[in-house]
């Protein structure tokens, strides 16, 4: 997808056509495409009469398929590739097709988006007379949806606690069928897990689970969430909220919170995993207005706002923890030390610290990935109004010394914000700083731009201020194109001065 950045209306054509990506997406999951071509591919003739198509039209069809990735096609022979069948196998372990066509069932719901907006919550709603056989297979596929999704995120959530002796009981609030908790189960065997929601998702939780090595170890006590918990309390180890606190207004955050810690032993920690503003913030912000139309009150909320409700329930909460698909985590505990056994990277720690100062992106990169060619100083030298400014070239780092540079360091992260520029170099000094403090004592910042960190700049040889200082990366003779490209941004070259700008630096850790 093009960005704001390209100043031109294809990037407005790419939203307007998202719709053309899901379309393809739900009628190969819908019609069952990727089962018919197990195992090892069929001709296209052959599933054009499977499948009752029009030839010429499924060869276009499966021309899109393959250009997405999802099928090969080659003499007339169509096969699947890895991630179809990996991901896209009816009856397979980690088959997402369920959440596919939940998103395809949401539809509806999306296009009544500028009625909800009006309105300030949800219009469309089942209707009432639905037959009570239809509402359970609705809630049913509503379940696996939930399932498919949550089981992609539980193998990236539970090495954080792969240093932790888990015993006794975990609680999953609104457990769905409960993915989460059987995860923990079978890596802590001496768990149980009590799944708290509605009777009829735990009556169907139960059948999926019957005859599980550990099945014998989960309890289901269907609960109202937003009523007080009929549970023993300070019992339980652990304390699962996972995509919960998104699916309620404050209030109701309040006091599943508050019943949470109420539950929790005095040395149990608190998992709160969700969408959050500052993670991947275009899907956060998607999601929550997936919440307005589909929900009564449901709303995603930032990290920020829901580790002050966790302090005001009396925890001390991690901050959060960013998996690498759209959702992240939060740790909470009563007890500090608690959080000490935690498995979470240094470098993740110091990403979302950095993140958190204001950056829109902060990403770790390989620092082989930065490209140091020859040419850049010559458009320097020629071409920019900088050259020979006190940090410019030819009175920075040269492009032989940059590489040496780099040789001393193996970690960096890359970060992205927004003019202006003093604001964004004081941000990058800041993340500097905070890199220093937690213990990067080589912490060095290349940015963007000449140096603007003084109100009026000492020129040439005058530079009154050394201690904030930094380089830009294209004066350290950084392709910065390049290296952006190498680590999946585009950047485009400007045709109008006034368009979108995004600012990049670099800072080297160790
Ligand atoms: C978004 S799903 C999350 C399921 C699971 N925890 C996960 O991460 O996939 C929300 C779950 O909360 C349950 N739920 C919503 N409101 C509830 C309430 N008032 N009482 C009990 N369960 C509720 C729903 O039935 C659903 O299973």
């Amino acid at each position: 997808m093009h960005n704001p950045q390209d100043m031109n209306p294809q990037y407005l054509e790419d939203l307007a056509t998202g719709y053309w990506y899901s379309e393809v997406l739900f009628t190969a999951v819908e019609q069952g495409f990727f089962n018919r071509l197990e195992p090892g591919g069929k001709p296209v003739a052959e599933l054009a009469r499977e499948l009752k198509y029009d030839f010429g039209s499924l060869k276009r069809y499966i021309h899109i398929l393959s250009t997405l990735g999802l099928v090969f096609e080659a003499d007339g022979y169509c096969t699947n590739t890895k991630l179809s069948r990996k991901y896209l196998i009816q009856g397979t372990e980690a088959y997402q097709g369920d959440s596919i066509l939940w998103r395809k069932y949401l539809v509806e719901h999306w296009k009544s988006l500028h009625q909800c907006l009006e309105k300030g919550t949800r219009v469309l709603l089942p209707p009432m007379d639905e037959p009570e056989e239809a509402v359970k297979q609705r809630f049913r596929r509503y379940c696996r949806a939930m399932d498919c999704i949550v089981k992609n995120k539980i193998g990236q959530i539970l090495p954080i606690f792969s240093q932790l002796k888990l015993q006794g009981n975990i609680l999953d609030v609104g457990s769905g069928l409960g993915a989460f908790s059987t995860e923990f189960l079978r890596q802590f065997p001496d768990t149980k897990a009590t799944l708290l929601d509605m009777a009829q998702v735990l009556e169907y939780a139960e059948e999926t689970h019957a005859g599980r090595a550990y099945a014998d170890r989960i309890q289901y006590r269907p609960t109202n969430i937003l009523e007080p918990w009929e549970l023993q309390k300070k019992q339980y180890s652990l304390v699962i909220l996972s995509n919960i606190v998104h699916a309620f207004a404050e209030a109701e955050t309040g006091h599943v919170l508050s019943e949470a810690a109420a539950h929790l032993a005095e040395d149990g920690l608190l998992i709160v995993h969700d969408f959050f503003m500052e993670h991947k913030p275009e899907k956060a912000a998607l999601s929550d207005l997936n919440m307005l139309v589909n929900t009564y009150n449901g709303k995603v909320y930032t990290a920020a706002w829901v580790r002050q409700q966790l302090r005001d329930a009396g925890f001390i909460a991690t901050e959060w923890i960013p998996l690498e698909s759209d959702t992240a985590v939060l740790v909470a505990a009563k007890q500090s030390k608690k959080l000490a056994d935690l498995c979470i990277s240094a470098l993740q720690q110091l990403s979302v610290q950095i993140q958190n100062l204001g950056f829109q992106v902060v990403k770790p990169i390989e620092v082989d990935s930065i490209h140091v060619p020859e040419w850049v100083g010559l458009k320097c030298e020629f071409g920019c109004d900088g050259y020979n400014l006190p940090h410019c070239p030819p009175n920075s780092i040269k492009p032989e010394k940059t590489r040496a540079l780099l040789k001393d360091y193996s970690k960096c992260l890359l970060l992205q914000g927004v003019p202006p520029t003093r604001d964004f170099q004081r941000m990058v000094l800041q993340a500097e700083r905070t890199a220093f403090k937690t213990g990067y004592y080589k912490a060095f910042s290349l940015w963007a731009g000449p140096c603007s960190i003084c109100p009026k700049c000492g020129g040439r040889g005058n530079c009154k201020n050394h201690k904030d200082a930094r380089p830009s990366m294209e004066s350290a003779g950084i392709d910065v194109f390049e290296t952006l490209r190498r680590n999946g941004i585009s950047l485009k070259t400007l045709p109008e001065k006034d368009d979108y700008v995004k600012y990049f630096a670099i800072l080297l850790l160790e």
